[in-house]
């Protein structure tokens, strides 16, 4: 009797069950944007986009996804990327209504729910108000102060340099690259580097510690409800070593403080946490508050670090492994004539110098995935599609910057003439297209703090070394690539090479 009872019940349970799966099924079928192409498994789960970070390549999936099937694709339910320069200003342009996505909930990495960071806020008037606090401290006028701290790291860099060309052995340049910019981005907000460039050592495993950041709030953007959960089970297995940058930058804002005498009381503050400091105490109105001061300052080296890691390790790649172009840059810093550290006035007025930076950011941006922003109230039109309030639309650096339409069929080469030689429409497409530090009010605001140190250090490298890569094993570099991990930023794990010395002066 009992078996007749359950047998119904079971029975009812399978139907409903096979009900769900059907309806599950059907459902991206049936939907708006059952037409919009893309991986079949994108249209049911975020599984898939989680599996391509996992992957660490979902840079060149993206770009190959456009390539074969249009502007717009699908990647997730409800999140699309689009390939077309026209839609940036309507996803990304000022004063618009479209706020940054679910994604960057995750970033959010103070324990109080209500201290968010610039890189974070989502509430568009809360973030205007933040970046106005701060925009100063990272303008044009301020980069002048910073210029000695940077060429207080080149020495360093140069002396390790030194160093390995006359040991004769290959070095991780790759490495020792991440070091120098973790170490000139610290000292340029901290006025005290973080060792690495020394000790040639991840000090603190500072750097470890970012690279699990990133993974962790990586994987936590798909699922943002899930934050909280990969948070904690991200400090199981890290430990203290989690965040530690942001420890750090407290430590030394803390010192800050306490060395009230040392504080520029009259002159110009220099380091740019003393300037946030000095506009704390001149300026109250600004209403910077210690969070502010805290946030910015870690997300200084949080931010700051990897990127411009990979400019510059894109900038040294591209130069010295083409003659070619290696003796076109040396030419013109010859006929510049620059002094021994270049002032980044000095290197900017180097056209071909500026060509070969832009064209390497171009190939190979720091951050490889898509800059979500949501459609908002009342839906919007991008590429000839109707999007829904509330959906997701991203522009990914490399697919922009991977654009055949825009660069040419060529794109894929590096070929720095190609900013020199465009006119016109297509030059202006060309830079519309061009966004490694992303577009719009959420521009990258250590833009010019990056530039300046790609700038200082590259024409001292050129001039004064030579470059030989290598693999892991000590032959030759064959390939055409560097290796890349895409973990948001893009990290390259190992770039070889021999180091030679060039122009010792004599005596
Ligand atoms: C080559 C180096 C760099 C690259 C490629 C880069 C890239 C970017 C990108 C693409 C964004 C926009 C992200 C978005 O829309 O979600 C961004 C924002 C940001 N970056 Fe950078 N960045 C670099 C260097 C720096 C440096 C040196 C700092 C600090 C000193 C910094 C601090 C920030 C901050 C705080 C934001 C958030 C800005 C806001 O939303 O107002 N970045 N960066």
């Amino acid at each position: 009797m009992a078996f007749i009872d359950i047998l119904p019940l079971s029975q009812a349970i399978t139907g409903v069950s096979i009900l769900f799966l059907l309806a599950y099924l059907i459902t991206p079928l049936l939907s708006w944007s059952r037409e919009i192409p893309g991986p079949l498994l994108a249209k049911y789960t975020r599984l898939w986009y989680m599996w391509q970070k996992y992957r660490n390549d979902f840079h060149w999936t993206n770009i190959k996804l456009h390539r074969e099937k249009g502007a717009v694709v699908q990647i997730m339910p409800g999140y699309f990327t689009i390939d077309d320069p026209k839609a940036h200003k309507i996803i990304y342009g000022h004063g618009n209504a479209w706020k940054k996505g679910e994604f960057y909930v995750a970033w959010n990495v103070s324990s109080d729910p209500h201290a968010t960071n610039l890189f974070a806020a989502r509430d568009q008037g809360l973030h205007a108000s933040m970046r106005r606090k701060v925009a100063s401290m990272y303008s044009m006028t301020s980069l002048v102060s910073y210029e000695p701290y940077v060429d207080h790291c080149i020495d360093l860099l140069h002396s390790q340099l030194d160093r390995a060309a006359s040991a004769g052995s290959a070095i991780n340049l790759g490495r020792w690259l991440q070091f120098f910019a973790f170490d000139a981005v610290s000292i340029i907000t901290f006025g005290e580097r973080l060792g690495f460039l020394d000790e040639g050592k991840d000090v603190h495993e500072m750097i470890q510690s970012l690279d699990y950041t990133h993974i962790i709030l990586t994987f936590a953007g798909v699922y943002p409800w899930l934050t909280p959960l990969f948070k904690a089970v991200a400090g199981v297995f890290t430990g203290d070593k989690l965040l530690y940058f942001q420890k750090f930058a407290s430590e030394k804002i803390t010192m800050a403080r306490q060395e009230h005498g040392d504080l520029a009381e009259d002159g110009p503050a220099t380091t740019m946490v003393r300037k946030f400091l000095d506009a704390q105490r001149r300026e109250p109105k600004k209403g910077l508050t210690d969070w502010d001061v805290a946030a910015n300052a870690g997300s200084n080296i949080g931010a700051g670090s990897d990127t411009t890691a990979i400019g510059l390790i894109a900038t040294v790649y591209y130069l010295f492994r083409d003659p070619a172009i290696l003796e076109r840059a040396r030419q013109e810093m010859d006929s510049e004539g620059l002094p021994d550290r270049p002032s980044f006035q000095e290197a900017q007025k180097l056209p071909f110098l500026q060509a070969v930076i832009k064209e390497s950011m171009r190939l190979l941006p720091g951050v490889g995935l898509p800059l979500w922003r949501e459609v908002p109230k009342g839906g919007a039109v991008v590429c000839g599609r109707f999007f829904p309030e509330g959906t997701n639309l991203g522009v990914n650096a490399w697919v922009s910057h991977h654009n055949q339409q825009v660069y040419g069929e060529d794109a894929d080469l590096f070929r720095p003439e190609r900013w020199q030689e465009a006119s016109g429409e297509t030059a202006v497409a060309m830079e519309q297209s061009w966004i490694p530090f992303g577009l719009g009010s959420r521009t990258c605001i250590g833009k010019n703090v990056s530039l300046l140190e790609i700038n200082k250090i590259i024409p001292v490298l050129v001039r004064d070394f030579d470059f030989y890569f290598q693999d892991q094993h000590g032959n030759p570099e064959t390939r055409d690539y560097i290796t890349l991990k895409n973990k948001w930023f893009l990290k390259a794990p190992h770039l070889y090479a021999r180091v030679v010395r060039r122009n010792l002066k004599a005596g």
